[in-house]
């Protein structure tokens, strides 16, 4: 959408937050399931690129609860296009949960493949997703030097949207917050100690400066969660999930299609059936 429209914004959003009771049983269980994967794996280290933003934040505090912070390589991976500030505050989560950190700067990698390929260059969607890509491929070469695994950052609105690059964010071994709202991820993260100024950071993809989330999507987190939560996955129809949140009817159809246009990006491909 362009910066000029507005963004949706139900009038009586779904109430998603836990109890504290709850947020306590979530936090066991996502430390346990870390803790499982890891085991499952035969292996003790994990690495997660955190950025300063909520979703990474959590994913670290859980990962030093479940492994001990020794057990967990974060890397944080500057481009052009993040603001100092977020860099600062992704080192400060780092400290925080006293996770071993490497900053390693990923412009001079982005800049070896525009070079490669300048038709990208202007391309802001292609460079920032080979941005997110650089990442994945350096989460990838710690893991095979440490033997470690790649613990992912998606949350369940990103995963039912498919706001995600595919093969970039998306490229890891398992999802520990896979089944949060992203406003249960913001619950989370304050409940494992995530500095708040992390906790309530603007969601941005960071792939061009100034993006935003809820503006390149033209709706805000807390409205799509909403319409995930009744339409997509509880069957409510279109008409009265937009009567029941307040929205126009379009902004629901709209969900719906970010969900189905993405089927492919939570598929493993597909190959031609047997048995020709
Ligand atoms: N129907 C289909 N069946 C199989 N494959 C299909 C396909 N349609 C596209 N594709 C493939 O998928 C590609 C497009 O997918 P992809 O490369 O992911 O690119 P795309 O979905 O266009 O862009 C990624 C989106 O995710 C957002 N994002 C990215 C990274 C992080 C975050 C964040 O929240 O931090 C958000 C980003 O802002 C952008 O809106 C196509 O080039 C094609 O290769
Ligand atoms: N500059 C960066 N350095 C290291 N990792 C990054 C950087 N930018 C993005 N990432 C990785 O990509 C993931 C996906 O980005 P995403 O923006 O969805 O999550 P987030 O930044 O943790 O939270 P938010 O969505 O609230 O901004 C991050 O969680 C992080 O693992
Ligand atoms: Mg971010």
């Amino acid at each position: 959408m362009s910066d000029s429209e507005t963004i949706a914004t139900a009038g009586d959003p779904l109430d998603l937050t836990l109890s504290d009771a709850e947020v306590e049983q979530r936090r066991t269980h996502l430390v346990e399931f870390i803790q499982t994967q890891t085991a499952a794996a035969g292996v003790d280290q994990t690495v997660l690129g955190i950025s300063g933003g909520v979703d990474s934040g959590l994913v670290t505090g859980l990962a030093a609860e479940a492994l001990g912070p020794e057990n967990v390589h974060g890397l944080i991976m500057p481009s052009t296009m993040n603001d100092e500030k977020t860099m600062s505050d992704a080192e400060r989560v780092a400290q925080r949960f006293e996770v071993p950190y490497d900053v390693i700067e990923i412009e001079p990698i982005v800049e070896a493949f525009l070079d490669a390929y300048p038709e990208a260059q202007d391309n802001r969607m292609a460079a920032g997703n080979l941005r997110v890509r650089t990442r994945a491929v350096l989460n990838y070469l710690v893991a095979n030097t440490e033997d470690a695994l790649v613990l992912g950052t998606g949350n369940r609105t990103e995963a039912l949207i498919g706001y995600f690059t595919k093969y970039g964010d998306g490229a890891v071994d398992c999802h520990p917050i896979a089944n949060l709202y992203k406003q249960q991820v913001r619950q989370l993260a304050r409940a494992v100690g995530v500095p708040e100024s992390v906790a309530s950071r603007t969601p941005t993809a960071g792939m061009w400066v100034g993006q935003t989330d809820e503006e390149e999507l033209g709706i805000e987190y807390d409205t799509l969660d909403s319409i995930l939560a009744l339409h997509v996955e509880g069957g409510v129809p279109a008409s009265a999930t937009a009567r029941e949140i307040g929205v126009e009817a379009n902004v629901v159809e709209r969900v719906r299609a970010l969900y189905e246009g993405s089927t492919h990006k939570r598929r493993v491909p597909p190959g031609p059936e047997e048995p020709y």
